[in-house]
């Protein structure tokens, strides 16, 4: 898979270079189930037609640019990892383009003119709710009446599980409230993150990208693995940490002194000291208030 950079405005000899493809759209924080159904059917596209398939995505989430609810800083994939999960899904280009103020001001038609037809899609495929151009005013009604007969679109609908959107926002919420055995669910895999692991003994150091979602604080049962180790912990996150570091426990001595590539896994939420000890704290205030 080729990564191509992309900053506003577009250069010529990007556009010049692109070869024609099928184009998938989304930001893709997590590439879960909803996701992979996007990028499979625009994979089965490109091979029908004979295409390249392509992967459109943002540098930064366009909620730190577009004033309106949260801003996300934090991701379930951060840019290399989702790449990764786009190399296996065999997408061949992926565009990345640096979500800035005057990006999201890109009126919905020249989005499609500059950066749809410009980098030659010859089929754009997105979910049924994907939203283009300044305001969001692009949308998956308005992008055939945009393509003006130059590419072909494809709707994505809904996919649910248990009646909800498979979403980001959906696993964002399962993550920051330690249901991480629930993940796989919807992301088709364990929540995970790529680090490096420094120890000797039980206990280690797991060094990480600071970027990555964290889970709410508490005692987390963690699989720690690489091509060549695998191996099953404890892990307790607190909410005061030292960024992109946390302290894994393993149930057996290890005798490597340095992990690299390692992958941690968070399989199940065990407790919560720090809420234990504010209940615990609570009880006992209400025990001396009764007394
Ligand atoms: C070039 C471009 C410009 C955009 N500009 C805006 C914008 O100005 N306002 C907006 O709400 N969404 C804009 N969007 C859509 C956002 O990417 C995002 O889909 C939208 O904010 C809805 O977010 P949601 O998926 O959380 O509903 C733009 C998208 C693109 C590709
Ligand atoms: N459950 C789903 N079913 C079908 N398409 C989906 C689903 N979730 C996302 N998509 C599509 O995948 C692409 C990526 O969308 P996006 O990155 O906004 O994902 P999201 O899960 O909706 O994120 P968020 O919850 O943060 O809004 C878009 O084309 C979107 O329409």
């Amino acid at each position: 898979m080729i990564t191509i950079p992309i900053k506003h405005p577009i250069a010529r000899s990007i556009q010049e270079n692109s070869q024609s493809c099928v184009m998938a759209l989304g930001f893709f924080d997590g590439v879960h189930l909803g996701h992979q159904k996007i990028i499979r059917t625009a994979k089965k596209i490109a091979k029908d037609k004979g295409l390249k398939l392509a992967v459109m995505t943002f540098a930064q989430h366009p909620s730190s640019v577009i004033p309106k609810g949260p801003t996300i800083t934090n991701f379930i994939t951060p840019l290399s990892e989702k790449a990764e999960v786009f190399e296996q899904l065999g997408v061949n280009f992926l565009y990345v383009v640096d979500f800035t103020k005057e990006v999201a001001k890109i009126p919905h038609q020249q989005f499609v003119d500059q950066y749809l037809c410009g980098l030659n899609s010859k089929h754009v495929v997105a979910g049924f709710d994907y939203k283009y151009g300044f305001k969001g005013k692009g949308d998956m009604n308005q992008l055939p009446i945009d393509s003006e007969g130059r590419f072909g679109v494809t709707t994505v609908s809904k996919f649910e599980k248990h009646e909800q959107k498979v979403s980001s926002t959906l696993l964002r919420s399962l993550i920051s409230t330690g249901r991480v055995e629930e993940i796989p669910t919807y992301l088709g895999r364990s929540y995970e993150m790529t680090g490096e692991v420094k120890g000797k003994g039980s206990t280690c150091t797991f060094s990480f990208d600071p970027t990555y979602y964290m889970p709410s604080p508490g005692q987390y049962e963690v699989t720690v693995n690489n091509s060549k180790f695998h191996a099953k912990g404890m892990c307790e996150f607190k909410s005061i940490h030292r960024p992109g570091q946390l302290t894994i426990t393993f149930f057996d001595e290890l005798l490597f002194k340095e992990l690299k590539d390692a992958r941690l896994q968070w399989n199940n939420f065990i407790a919560d000291f720090e809420m234990d000890a504010l209940h615990a704290q609570g009880d006992l205030r209400e025990l001396e208030m009764s007394m």
